[in-house]
């Protein structure tokens, strides 16, 4: 790994949401949303910087930015923390020099963005942060290379890391491999793939291996891509004449971290662009690595020298968890998310959800936010109680995201047209997000798939959607009995079949 070399990029995305750099095209798709009468505000607006959780716009004038401020603020933070995945706070600047400008040319290619990744990690220019300029109330400080290192690996989920992982039986061989792979990339085993069904903790592993990857080589460029986005970046770049800078994107890395390689199946001509990425990348012994929820050989609309590529390295398998692995990741959820439980409920819920592992998480949140709403402690009566809910006698019938959008906006008294449209009143906000939220917990859809469902929405509004659902089900009563209530309407229809 001695030529790794540092060019100051972000490492990639945990499930492709837009990094700080991407701040311009995301204000520019903000500004565009925004009715034409909200537009004219920020139409001298110029998107400065995004350090950690906090944008900073500048715009010309304090009257402008009073209106900023004011009235504009909480629309155009939602948009911020719904497209970044994140929540993100705003933070206004003058900049008297924008009063004479034209509109901003907020294209990308003339756009004066400040792009951090090729600024230089340490020294972020001048003009990028102007703490006398920001309305004081914000920290915009990012003078500490150590809060901006953490800043830069954002992008992988930091949650998923070897430390908050849990070995048992069933994933032992994986994670093993996975770490031999981080700690000696291009040299261990190349391609790894690591193939199994659904929520086992495939993205997991993958997430922790960027994350050792970074940790022991911090000039490692690590790029986290699932093959969905894989796909449409691949097409976006051909429709926009840019295939140079996608190959470049994707070939000049050392470690390529590529999810759900089942999706790249039947599409013949992101399979031809991924096979010259994966030769290029192997001759230069950089890492692949590789998810899939079936083995390779059960990929029968994958060309056959991609199927035979993966079988250079090494194909292992992840399994569904034992009881006492299952209970052993309740028990690490519990402590990190500061949930309390007892040992008799996470092993009553340990026994009743068996094969899913973002099934098991999911049922540990409700059971503890039912105790939180109610200032109950958990005990097994109310974990009953709620599992009752969860998990049907006799097996569980197909869910379709159909029914949920169509149960969901029964339930919120909206039509279907508006909850999956582009308005965005709060009432329909919220029942949006709870759809989506839904249709996380009891479909196995992928984000980018449940956003189509959603009138075309990008994967990381499903994100955000499913983080603030999680969030305020523990905080908000009225959330908890809607969430509640809407499952077991769903259900019910379900099996009525
Ligand atoms: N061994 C484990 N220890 C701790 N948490 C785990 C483990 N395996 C999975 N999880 C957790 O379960 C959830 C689902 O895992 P993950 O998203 O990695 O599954 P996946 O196999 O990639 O599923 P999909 O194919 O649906 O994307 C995550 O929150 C992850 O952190």
């Amino acid at each position: 790994m001695d030529d790794l070399n540092d060019t100051g990029h972000r490492p990639p995305g945990a499930d492709g949401l837009p990094g700080e750099a991407d701040l311009g095209q995301v204000w520019r798709a903000i500004v565009e949303d925004l009715q034409p009468n909200q537009r004219a505000w920020l139409r001298a607006s110029e998107p400065v910087t995004l350090h950690e959780s906090t944008a900073i716009i500048a715009v010309p004038n304090d009257f402008t930015r009073g209106q900023l401020e004011g009235r504009l603020r909480g629309q155009l933070e939602d948009s911020l923390s719904e497209r970044f995945g994140r929540e993100i706070r705003m933070a206004v600047s003058v900049n008297p020099s924008l009063e004479d400008t034209a509109p901003p040319a907020l294209d990308e290619e003339t756009s004066q963005l400040v792009d951090i990744s090729t600024a230089g990690l340490d020294t972020p220019p001048e003009s990028t942060v102007q703490p006398d300029l920001v309305a004081p109330t914000r920290d915009v400080d990012a003078s500490s290379s150590e809060r901006r290192g953490s800043a830069l690996e954002t992008r992988l989920n930091p949650k998923y890391t070897f430390e908050t992982f849990v070995i048992g039986s069933s994933n032992r061989f994986p994670h093993a491999a996975a770490v031999a792979v981080a700690e000696a990339p291009g040299k261990a085993y190349n391609p790894l793939l690591v193939y199994g069904e659904s929520g086992l903790g495939k993205t997991h592993l993958l997430h922790a291996i960027g994350h050792y990857v970074r940790s022991l080589y911090s000039n490692a460029k690590v790029r986290y891509v699932s093959s969905e986005e894989f796909t449409n970046e691949f097409i976006n770049a051909i429709r926009d004449d840019r295939q140079d800078r996608f190959k470049r994107r994707y070939r000049d890395v050392d470690v390529l971290l590529i999810d759900d390689i089942q999706f790249l199946e039947g599409k013949t001509q992101t399979q031809e662009e991924f096979f010259h990425t994966f030769n290029t990348l192997h001759n230069a012994n950089k890492q692949i690595v590789l998810t899939s929820d079936r083995a390779p050989k059960r990929l029968e609309a994958l060309e056959d020298r991609l199927r035979n590529r993966f079988e250079w390295g090494l194909i292992t398998d992840v399994q569904p968890p034992d009881l006492e692995t299952r209970i052993a990741i309740l028990r690490k959820k519990a402590a990190m998310d500061r949930l309390t439980a007892p040992p008799d409920v996470l092993e009553f819920i340990a026994s009743k959800i068996q094969t899913n592992i973002r099934e098991l998480e999911g049922a540990l949140i409700r059971v503890t936010a039912f105790a939180n709403l109610n200032r109950q402690e958990v005990d097994m009566t109310l974990a009953e109680i709620v599992l009752k809910d969860l998990i049907p006698e006799g097996g569980e019938p197909e869910i379709t995201p159909a029914l949920i959008i169509a149960q969901t906006a029964a339930y919120f008294g909206v039509s279907i047209e508006d909850l999956t449209g582009p308005s965005r009143g709060r009432h329909l906000v919220m029942a949006r997000q709870i759809g989506m939220y839904l249709c996380r917990e009891l479909t196995q859809l992928s984000l980018p798939k449940i956003g189509a469902q959603f009138g075309n929405r990008d994967h990381t509004t499903v994100m955000y959607a499913d983080r603030k659902i999680n969030q305020l089900l523990a905080e908000r009563r009225a959330v908890f009995n809607q969430v509640s209530e809407l499952t077991n309407r769903i259900k019910m229809h379900s099996r009525q079949g």
